[in-house]
């Protein structure tokens, strides 16, 4: 393998790469998304500064089906965020993710430094009830439940379109070959050529199993303030630099 050949690439291993070049484009990729009030000390716990919390202390858990995308085939995924403010912006801020596709897991960590692990998340309808389920080592660590397609968002779609193009961030870590600190950023990006194919709102409810290595229940339930459903398109673009603990 030359030098040319070793930096174009795309990812390890270079023999047979694990994903490819961007763009990372996602079709129909639905959600079930609660959002939730936690507890305040435990949402500072999970958030590096210099984020800061936004008003209401809220969190939300949810659950994404991924048919189709680019790169990175057929997978389902579920984990934690926090609302939070990113120099007075709103954003919202990863705090775990699970899924069930190698490529995304190493492609999420490497490139935009996604806080992704290994497990088995379900979303369903069952029923009358749209269903999201994880296991993390063969445990059901969290379950939600939503009503489903009650209330439509059908005259509101531009603003679930504006939700979704908002500030994400990530804390991305990574080791160098010593066992020291390589990589400590906060990285940002925003979701691109957003497509709404529907979304609704409606009740939910929301189980969280403490489980020490899949740690979705230490942000806990105080509240559930609704939950949201949602069909849409779009594009993951590379991320930026918001800041950088080594610099
Ligand atoms: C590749 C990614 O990190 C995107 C996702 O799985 O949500």
């Amino acid at each position: 393998m030359t030098r040319d050949e070793i930096l174009s690439a795309p990812s390890m291993p270079a023999f047979s790469p694990s994903y490819p070049r961007g763009p990372y484009r996602f079709m129909r990729r639905e959600y079930l998304i609660i959002t939730y009030e936690t507890d305040p000390d435990a949402l500072r716990a999970a958030l590096p500064e210099p984020l800061e919390p936004a008003p209401g202390n809220l969190a939300s858990y949810e659950w994404m089906k991924m048919p189709d995308s680019s790169g990175f085939g057929d997978y389902e995924e579920s984990g934690s965020a926090i609302a939070a403010t990113w120099n007075g912006e709103p954003c919202t801020y990863s705090v775990q993710m699970y899924l069930d596709d190698e490529p995304p897991i190493s492609a999420g960590r490497e490139i935009w430094g996604f806080p992704k692990k290994w497990g088995v998340p379900r979303l369903k309808v069952m029923k009358d009830t749209l269903t999201g389920t994880l296991h993390y080592d063969e445990e059901r660590v969290a379950m939600g439940t939503m009503t489903y397609k009650h209330r439509s968002l059908e005259d509101r779609l531009d603003t679930v379109r504006e939700g979704i193009g908002r500030l994400n961030v990530n804390l991305k870590l990574l080791p160098d070959v010593d066992g020291g600190v390589k990589v400590a950023q906060l990285v940002g990006y925003r979701l691109q050529d957003v497509t709404v194919h529907g979304a609704w709102e409606g009740d939910a409810r929301l189980h969280l199993i403490p489980h020490v290595n899949c740690r979705v229940a230490d942000l806990p339930v105080r509240r559930i303030v609704g939950g949201r459903h949602q069909i849409v398109d779009f594009t993951l673009p590379y991320g930026h630099v918001l800041h950088d603990y080594l610099a």
